[in-house]
């Protein structure tokens, strides 16, 4: 009736006011957490984080109390995004202010771990352990980092993490999902998500072979083959990053021609003595050439862009924050200056253009039309950054060489960023969700963990792996609990959106050469996409700036063809891993 709908408008109304009070205040009490872990800090941020949940379950039982049947779509929408409160739906206190703590307790753990190589060197993941991992190629020095880290930061939660899983799964129980997974796979609006998303990895496996097998080739060239198993699987500690996730800091072993130019910008960033800031306002620069919002000064203000040096501890993990109140929007980066942080600054800032553009929605609708369109956002203005003729505009690249050897080089390096990240992406929730769903009991949580790595990664331990390691708690997005198969669904999406925004720019020739800076056009489509927030079932703005209904990895495949193509010629046969893994225990 119209009296129901005109009380439920003023409850949205009300809500709305509220949620931005609330969300706001949590954000401040948890933005000083993170960019000051104290034990006073951390029990602030675990009270707020309490009153905010119980808030949200209070204005979950006002919301239940009307009958939404007969009201429009979209408040309709609204009630049930209210409703949708996942694990603030657990009803003893109790035990929700344990879940709080024990999320503050594991990324204290992980955020603060420190590796001692001597008794007085011990050194923090961000920025030691990470550049020795770019640079060293001292095989045993790597080891040794790999095992400290995973001793110091996973090792260290595992009964928390138990603790967590069982307080997750109870608590989204009482919205009548079957255990977490479910609850976040739910947010993708789409009956055959899980499906869908194996299937895309399915028809990506191929590329990521053909990279893997040139890969392994080169780094035995480099370190001997007696460090390399019989199965076929290399070594987690040889591919330049902790996490063996993304391979671009040993892209100077492997690139297809050495005699060419390497794409790596970090030197000439170095000797132009870019800083943190000039970073940040590089990618500014680049959002605001397509017709979208700049940085509002509150953005310089309030971001955190480098990691302090008066002793404070901090997460340094790179994050993009809303405030929810429409002024406040900051980065935390404990940004260096190199390529990879480049990259990090603009897929951070694709967060923060995409909070300024949906700023004016109802609180409920403030965020990705799904998550993987929030993780694609920075990427896409990437795709175009990075290529050899916009470094080359932009001062960071001197000498332009064009020609199809130069073009391979620069392929392999987007493909060690892109195409290597396929299988981590795709496996961290198929960990998490077997798990969730009970099928992964914490006797066997390490075992199924290397299960998975190996078999879809062709990655393995360098060392021998127990039940006494946890290693999935050695990588952020576990004890911070960040679902993970949106940056998976991003890698894809990304490749699509960026083919609409260089159709939009106009642009021709094949769409790994495309760059779509000062394009009004692409920016136009971009913003109304990203206004929409996630105010309608995300292929609705999907399909509005791609014309597309459904993922697809075409454009993805379209792009790297031609280095698989160069690829298949120089493996041959010598590619693939046998599915056991070495160092684990059968
Ligand atoms: C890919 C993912 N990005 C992010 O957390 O922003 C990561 O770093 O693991
Ligand atoms: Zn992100």
């Amino acid at each position: 009736s119209n009296v129901n709908e005109t009380a439920a408008g003023e409850f949205l109304d009300m809500y709305n006011t509220e949620a931005q009070r609330v969300f706001s205040a949590n954000a401040a009490v948890s933005w000083a957490f993170n960019t000051n872990i104290t034990d006073e800090n951390r029990q602030k941020s675990i009270q707020s984080d309490l009153q905010t949940d119980l808030w949200r379950q209070n204005m979950s039982h006002q919301a239940a109390v009307f009958n939404t049947s007969g009201f429009d779509p979209d408040m309709q929408r609204q009630f049930y995004k209210i409703k949708d409160i996942g694990t603030a739906a657990l009803e003893d206190v109790a035990k929700l202010e344990e879940l709080n703590s024990v999320l503050a307790q594991m990324s204290t753990i992980y955020s603060t771990a420190r590796v001692c190589l001597t008794k007085t060197d011990c050194l923090p993941l961000d920025p030691d352990i990470t550049r020795e991992f770019e640079k060293s190629r001292n095989e045993e020095r790597l080891r040794r980092l790999w095992v400290g880290w995973r001793d110091e930061s996973g090792k260290k939660m595992r009964q928390l993490y138990t603790q967590f899983v069982d307080l997750s799964n109870e608590a989204v129980k009482t919205l009548g999902y079957a255990d977490t997974g479910d609850y976040w796979r739910s947010k993708y609006e789409t009956e055959t998500f899980e499906q869908d998303v194996a299937s895309l990895f399915e028809e990506l496996k191929p590329f990521y072979t053909e990279l893997h097998a040139f890969v392994r080739r080169r780094l035995k060239a480099q370190y001997g083959d007696s460090v390399f198993p019989a199965s076929g699987h290399i070594p987690a500690h040889l591919l330049g990053n902790m996490w063996a996730q993304q391979w671009n800091s040993v892209q100077n072993l492997l690139m297809p021609y050495p005699d060419q130019p390497i794409l790596d910008v970090t030197a000439e960033m170095v000797k132009q003595e870019y800083t943190a800031e000039r970073i940040f306002h590089v990618a500014d620069d680049f959002f605001a050439s397509l017709g979208l919002t700049p940085m509002p000064q509150e953005f310089w203000n309030g971001s955190m862009l480098e990691k302090p040096q008066d002793g404070r501890e901090v997460v340094c993990h790179a994050s993009a924050w809303d405030f929810y109140n429409g002024i406040d929007f900051r980065v935390k980066q404990c940004t260096e200056v190199t390529m990879e942080h480049f990259s990090t600054a603009h897929h951070e800032m694709g967060h923060i253009e995409y909070f300024l553009q949906y700023k004016h929605q109802p609180v409920v609708y403030r965020g990705g039309a799904n998550a993987g369109f929030h993780e694609a956002v920075g990427d896409v203005i990437s795709l175009s950054v990075e290529t050899p003729k916009h470094l080359h505009d932009i001062g960071l690249l001197p000498t332009l060489v064009e020609n199809n050897e130069a073009d391979t080089n620069f392929l392999m390096a987007m493909a060690l960023q892109k195409i290597a990240f396929l299988p981590f992406g795709y496996l961290i929730d198929q960990w998490r969700w077997s798990v969730f769903r009970g099928q992964t009991h914490p006797s066997d949580y390490n075992k199924a963990w290397w299960k998975l790595r190996c078999e879809l990664q062709g990655v393995s331990p360098p060392v021998a792996r127990t039940e006494d390691d946890f290693d999935p708690g050695a990588k952020f997005h576990i004890p911070n609990n960040t679902p993970y198969i949106r940056y998976f669904v991003s890698f894809v999406l990304q490749f699509q959106f960026h083919k609409a925004l260089c159709d939009a720019a106009g642009h021709t020739g094949p769409l790994h050469t495309c760059d779509i800076f000062n394009s009004t056009e692409a920016g136009t489509k971009l913003g109304e996409m990203l206004s929409m927030g996630s105010s309608k079932v995300w292929t609705e703005p999907f399909q509005a700036l791609t014309n597309q209904t459904r993922m697809s990895a075409q454009p993805l495949m379209d792009y790297f063809q031609p280095l698989m193509t160069f690829l298949q010629k120089e493996n041959g046969q010598d590619k693939g891993w046998q599915p056991d893994c070495p160092n684990l225990d059968p």
